[in-house]
This record gives C-alpha cells, sequence and structure tokens, in this order.
C-alpha cells in the first residue's frame, strides 16, 4: 500500500533514555492515524523524525517517499507542534498571512478563519488571545498551506468541549476531503471519535497497531453492568468497579458471568454487556507491557 509517510526499524536515542526502539510506523493517504502512548513513551519523537527536525540514529524516516530532511518532502506537509508561541503583536489575520505566504496555493484566508472559528478574532493581537484561542489558531496553521499530510501533536490539549468538538468537525472534513492527519492525543474518546486507526507506543515501540475496534479486540475482555444493591462473588472476573448501586465487571468470558449472576440471588436490574472503551483497552495494554 502506498505510504504518505513512514519510519521503518528506526531506533533514537537521547544519552542515556532510548526514545524509540526499532519503531515500524507507516501513514497512509486518507487515514486519520492517533499515535498514543502515555508521556515519554516517544509521539512526540517519532513525529519529529517525520517532520525531519531529528535524524533517526538507525533505520529510516520517509515523507512522501523522501528524506524528510529534503524541503521537497515537507512542502506537503502542516503541523502544529505542542507548544506554540506567536508574535504578541500580530493579530490574527496578520499571522494567517504570514504563514500563507509561505505556500504556492495556500488555502484563502477568510476560509481557514471560518474553518476554526476565528473569524471574530481576525483583528485581535495575539497577545490578547485565551489559551484555547492560541491552540485553534496554531492548529489553524497546520492547515493553511493546504497540506496533504496534517501532523498534530496533542491539537486540543486544553480545550473547551465546545471547542474540542469544533476542531474535531474541522479536522473531519479536512480527512473526508481527502486529506490526510497523523495525530497525538491523551484524550483516549478523541482518538475514538476521530481515528481511522491506532498505533500504541510505550517505551519507545509500537505495542498495539489496529482500527480502534481491533485494539479493543486485543484486550479480550468486556464489561457486564447492572445496579445491584451488593457485589455479588462471580467467576471469571477480572475486576470489579462499584459507583453507588451501579456495578462493572470485567471479564472474558461476558456469558459464563451474566449465567452465574442469574444464578445467583442478588437482585439486579438494567443489565447490559459492553465492549470496553478505548481508553479501557489503553490502560491494560500499557499496564500490561510496563
Ligand atoms: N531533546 C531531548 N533530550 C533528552 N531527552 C529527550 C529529548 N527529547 C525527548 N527525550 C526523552 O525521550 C523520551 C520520549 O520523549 P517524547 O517527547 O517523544 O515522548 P511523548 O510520548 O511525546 O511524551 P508526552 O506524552 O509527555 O508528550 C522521554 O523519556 C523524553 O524525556
Amino acid at each position: 500500500m502506498e505510504t504518505i509517510a513512514e519510519l521503518v526499524g528506526v531506533s533514537k536515542r537521547f544519552g542515556a533514555v532510548e526514545a524509540l526502539r526499532e519503531v515500524d510506523l507507516e501513514v497512509h493517504p486518507g487515514e486519520l492515524l492517533a499515535l498514543l502512548g502515555p508521556n515519554g513513551a516517544g509521539k512526540t519523537t517519532a513525529m519529529s523524525l517525520l517532520l525531519g527536525l531529528r535524524r533517526p540514529d538507525r533505520g529510516r524516516a520517509r515523507l512522501f517517499g523522501r528524506d524528510p530532511r529534503d524541503p521537497s518532502a515537507r512542502r506537503y506537509v502542516g503541523a502544529t507542534p505542542q507548544d506554540t508561541g506567536f508574535p504578541q503583536t500580530l493579530t490574527v489575520g496578520e499571522v494567517v498571512e504570514l504563514v500563507r505566504a509561505h505556500y504556492p496555493d495556500p488555502l484563502p484566508r477568510a476560509e481557514v478563519l471560518a474553518r476554526f472559528g476565528l473569524v471574530h478574532l481576525e483583528r485581535r493581537q495575539t497577545g490578547g488571545l485565551s489559551g484555547g484561542e492560541k491552540r485553534r489558531l496554531a492548529v489553524a496553521l497546520a492547515f493553511v498551506g493546504n497540506p496533504r499530510l496534517v501532523v498534530l501533536d496533542e491539537p486540543t490539549t486544553g480545550l473547551d468541549v465546545e471547542s474540542r468538538r469544533a476542531l474535531w468537525q474541522a479536522v473531519r472534513a479536512y480527512v473526508h476531503d481527502g486529506g490526510t492527519v497523523l495525530l497525538t492525543t491523551h484524550y483516549l474518546e478523541e482518538a475514538e471519535a476521530l481515528a481511522t486507526r491506532v498505533s500504541v507506543l510505550h517505551q519507545g515501540r509500537v505495542i498495539a497497531d489496529g482500527s480502534v475496534d481491533e485494539i479493543k479486540g486485543r484486550v479480550g475482555l468486556k464489561r457486564v453492568r447492572f445496579q445491584a444493591p451488593v457485589v455479588p462473588e462471580l467467576p471469571g472476573v477480572a475486576k470489579v468497579e462499584r459507583a453507588h448501586n451501579g456495578v462493572t465487571l470485567y471479564t472474558a468470558d461476558a456469558d459464563q458471568v451474566v449465567r452465574a449472576l442469574v444464578r445467583s440471588d442478588v437482585p439486579f436490574q438494567d443489565l447490559e454487556v459492553l465492549p470496553v472503551s478505548l481508553e479501557e483497552a489503553f490502560l491494560v495494554l500499557t499496564g500490561g507491557a510496563a
């Protein structure tokens, strides 16, 4: 399959820290790949190699089939790093124009502002933006050059629920129109809502890769949820959660647990059998690997 960006057998060390160990990663056209992993897993390092900001110690990075340090490879990429700063006295509109000037075929300014909810802030100096507004502007700038690939490092950190949803809409619209996205996030529901594929990094290695459903399936657990005044002792239960009257049992064999629950004398109601969430699967995978 054609790849837009890839790491092949990449290792990267910072002094004593091995940030990436023999990592293979492929980004295919039209997908939204979420790179997940606990703090320090190597996500930002992987992105910086793909963007040509660093060199691998071993293995190779490719962007549109070329070395990412070659400027011609980076022409069709837009990126938002984790931390961004703007010249305080420039207005939002001026910053957008400044970035537009670097690209041969940028999006119209008005379209960028509209897509990212920045129209009313066009004349505001960036020094007067709130943290969330700055973040929105930073993400918007990744799209200004009309790129084929957008790389977003924790794009929605610090955004309120409404801004986060609005940004998801803009990212989805871009993918719908044929764009490709690589993003990192610590919000697992964000990956669940957006990603067509997920790669989980842990201690510099890729420990899981697949669709959200495949990642959940790898954990091999389901949730049996019901209301009951006491938590019954049942066989085959890996973990129990209790909140007021609500009981959640994690199990590899939901049928067996439900049969045992019916046979027990515990009066229960509102029985549901559910898959684990991506967040729970992630915790099992990264906890297990540790
Ligand atoms: N320039 C550097 N010098 C020294 N160590 C570094 C450097 N950059 C990254 N590291 C180390 O490499 C490891 C991977 O860091 P990286 O920033 O890639 O993780 P991450 O998955 O993006 O983490 P987070 O979720 O916290 O952003 C960490 O242990 C980090 O401390």
